[in-house]
C-alpha cells in the first residue's frame, strides 16, 4: 500500500532495522540514520553480546516481515536448560513440550539479514556514519552529523528513535518535554568467552541453554552455528577487579566452574579476564515514548532491561508489532497512533523490565543449581498436574504473546493459590497426624485422607480455572 509519508529511523540496530523492514513494506518512504559504519563492511563489530535467545515474541515480529523461516533456519534450537552443578553433574530441565524451544541466534547475522531485507525495498535508504545531534520538535526537523562533521537536516512526518539504551533522541526529547526517565546500573558486569569445538564437534550438548548458577557468579552459554559456545560470565565489577593475576583467575574458575575450565581452556580464560574490561548492564524506563504526532522511541531507547530473562530484543521486536497494529487501527493517523502506543506499550515494557530485574536479584542472591533445579522442576510438575491453569512465568514470557503485565498478574494469582494450597496441605497433614494419634483405624484414615486430597485437587483445579483463565 503506497503512502507518501516520510519516516526517519534513528539507529540501524536490531529494532531499527526490523522497524525499517516493516515500515518500508507498508509503503512509507523510510530513511535510516546509523552512527556506526555499515556492519556488513566491518571485520569485527565490537561491543554487543555475540548471540541472543530468540523466543516467541521476536519470532512473531520476524514473521510479520517474512523473515522468521530464514532466522529459524540459521539459528540453533534450545529445548532445555542444562544446569551445571559445582560437582560437575549436569541436569537438563526442558522448557516445555517438544514444540516449545527457544533459538540461539547470532546477533550480527541477524542484523545483517534485517539490513539486507530492508534494502530490498526501493523506498528505503540507509545512511551510515551519521549520528543524530539535534532536533527541532516544533518544526519536525532533525540534524545528523556525518564523519566530516558536516550536518544533514531531515524533515519527516515521523521520527522513530531506535538508538538503544543511551538514546540520543530520548535525551533530546527529555529537554523538550516532561519525559520521566529512570536508569539503574546493576553492580554486575559481564564478559564473553568462547568454548571452542572439540574434535570439530560441539564441546557440550548442543540444543541447550547452559547455565552455571552460582548465586553472585552466574555463567550462561549459548551455542553458535560454528560449533562454538558464546559463554557470558556475569559477576560484580568488584569481583572482576579482584582477579588481578593469572593464578587468581584460574583459582577462581576452578573453585566456581571446575567443569568449564577444560572446555574454555586455561589460556583463553586468563587472556580474556586480563585483557577484557567487563561491560555494564543498565535498566532504563521512561514515559511517555512520544511527543505529539511526530516523535517516538522504541526498543532499548524506550525500555532497556538487564538480560536475565532474555527478552530485550524480543520486547523491542514486539514493539514493532504493537506499532504496526496501532497503525492499522488508527488508519495511519499518527496523532492517535503515538499516544495509543505509549499507553499500550508502557505498562508492558515496565513489567518486563521489572521482571528481568527481579530475576537478576533472585538469581544473584538465592539461586544456586540445587534451588534453580527445584524451582524449574516445581514449575514443570505443576504444569503437568494442572495443564490448563498453571502456566510457569517463563512459559508465559518466552512461549506466548501474553501481554507482559498480564504475565505478572497471572503469576501473582498463581502464587496466591499455591500458598493457599500449602496451608491446606499443612492442615490436612496435621489433621492426619491428629487422627492417627487418636488411634482411629487406618482404613478409615486412608479413605478420609484420600477424600480430602481428591476434594483438594478438584478445588485447586476449579479455583485455578476461575482465577486464571
Ligand atoms: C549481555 C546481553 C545479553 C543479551 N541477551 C539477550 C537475549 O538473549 N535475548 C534478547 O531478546 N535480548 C538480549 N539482550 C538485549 C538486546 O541485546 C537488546 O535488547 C537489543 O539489542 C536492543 O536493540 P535496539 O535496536 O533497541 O538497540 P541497539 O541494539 O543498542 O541498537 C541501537 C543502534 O542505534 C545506533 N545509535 C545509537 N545512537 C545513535 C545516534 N545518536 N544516531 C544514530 N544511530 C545511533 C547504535 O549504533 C546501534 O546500531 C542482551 C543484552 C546484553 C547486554
Ligand atoms: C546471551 O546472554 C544471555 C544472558 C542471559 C539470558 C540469556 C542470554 C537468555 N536468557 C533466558 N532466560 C530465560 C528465562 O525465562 N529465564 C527465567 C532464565 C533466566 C536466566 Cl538468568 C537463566 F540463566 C535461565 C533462564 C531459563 O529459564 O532458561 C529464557 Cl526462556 S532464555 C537469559
Amino acid at each position: 500500500m503506497e503512502n507518501t509519508k516520510n519516516v526517519v529511523i534513528v539507529g540501524a540496530g536490531l529494532v531499527g532495522s526490523l522497524n525499517a523492514c516493516n515500515l518500508a513494506k507498508r509503503g512509507f518512504h523510510v530513511k535510516v540514520y546509523e552512527r556506526r559504519p555499515d556492519i556488513r563492511t566491518q571485520q569485527h563489530v565490537k561491543g554487543r553480546s555475540i548471540n541472543l535467545a530468540l523466543s516467541c515474541r521476536g519470532r512473531e515480529a520476524l514473521k510479520m516481515v517474512g523473515l522468521e523461516e530464514t532466522v529459524v533456519r540459521n539459528g540453533i534450537p534450545m529445548r532445555a536448560r542444562m544446569i551445571h552443578d559445582l560437582d560437575g553433574k549436569r541436569h537438563p530441565i526442558p522448557y516445555g513440550e517438544k514444540d516449545q524451544y527457544i533459538m540461539s541466534v547470532d546477533r550480527r547475522n541477524l542484523n545483517e539479514l534485517l539490513l539486507n531485507a530492508a534494502e530490498k525495498h526501493d523506498n528505503i535508504e540507509f545512511v551510515f556514519e551519521h549520528k543524530l545531534v539535534r532536533c527541532n520538535f516544533e518544526s519536525g526537523q532533525a540534524e545528523f552529523e556525518g564523519p566530516d562533521k558536516s550536518i544533514v537536516t531531515e524533515t519527516a512526518d515521523l521520527f522513530i528513535g531506535c538508538d538503544g539504551a543511551f538514546s540520543s533522541l530520548r535525551n533530546l526529547m527529555m529537554r523538550a518535554t516532561r519525559l520521566n526517565y529512570q536508569q539503574e546500573y546493576i553492580p554486575h558486569g559481564y564478559i564473553e568467552l568462547t568454548i571452542q569445538p572439540t574434535n570439530n564437534e560441539f564441546a557440550m550438548e548442543v540444543n541447550y541453554l547452559h547455565i552455571w548458577p552460582r548465586n553472585e557468579y552466574m555463567m550462561i552459554a549459548l551455542p553458535n552455528q560454528d560449533k562454538t559456545y558464546t559463554t557470558t560470565l556475569f559477576m560484580p565489577f568488584k569481583v572482576f577487579e579482584s582477579l588481578q593475576t593469572e593464578d587468581d583467575i584460574i583459582k577462581f574458575f576452578k573453585e566456581n566452574y571446575p567443569d568449564a575450565v577444560p572446555l574454555l581452556g586455561e589460556g583463553h580464560i586468563k587472556q580474556t579476564l586480563i585483557t577484557t574490561k567487563a561491560q555494564s548492564l543498565i535498566s532504563v524506563k521512561c514515559y511517555p515514548y512520544h511527543i505529539g504526532s511526530n516523535w517516538l522511541i522504541m526498543g532499548d531507547a524506550a525500555h532497556a532491561m538487564v538480560p536475565f530473562y532474555g527478552q530485550g530484543m524480543n520486547a523491542g521486536f514486539e514493539d514493532c508489532i504493537v506499532l504496526d497494529e496501532l497503525m492499522n487501527k488508527y488508519d495511519l493517523d499518527f496523532s492517535q497512533v503515538l499516544p495509543a502506543y505509549t499507553e499500550k506499550r508502557h505498562i508492558d515494557a515496565t513489567a518486563i523490565c521489572d521482571l528481568a530485574m527481579y530475576n537478576y536479584i533472585e538469581m544473584r542472591s538465592a539461586v544456586n543449581s540445587k534451588l534453580f533445579l527445584l524451582r524449574k522442576k516445581m514449575d514443570n510438575l505443576l504444569q503437568k498436574l494442572f495443564p490448563n491453569s498453571w502456566i510457569p512465568l517463563y512459559t508465559m514470557v518466552s512461549f506466548t504473546r501474553t501481554r507482559y503485565h498480564e504475565c505478572v498478574a497471572r503469576r501473582a494469582k498463581q502464587d496466591k493459590i499455591i500458598q493457599y494450597c500449602g496451608y491446606t496441605l499443612l492442615l490436612l497433614a496435621t489433621g492426619g497426624v491428629v487422627v492417627m494419634v487418636k488411634g482411629v483405624g487406618t482404613d478409615h484414615i486412608l479413605t478420609t485422607v484420600t477424600d480430602w486430597f481428591s476434594q483438594l485437587y478438584s478445588y485447586i483445579e476449579t479455583t485455578l480455572h476461575r482465577f486464571i483463565l
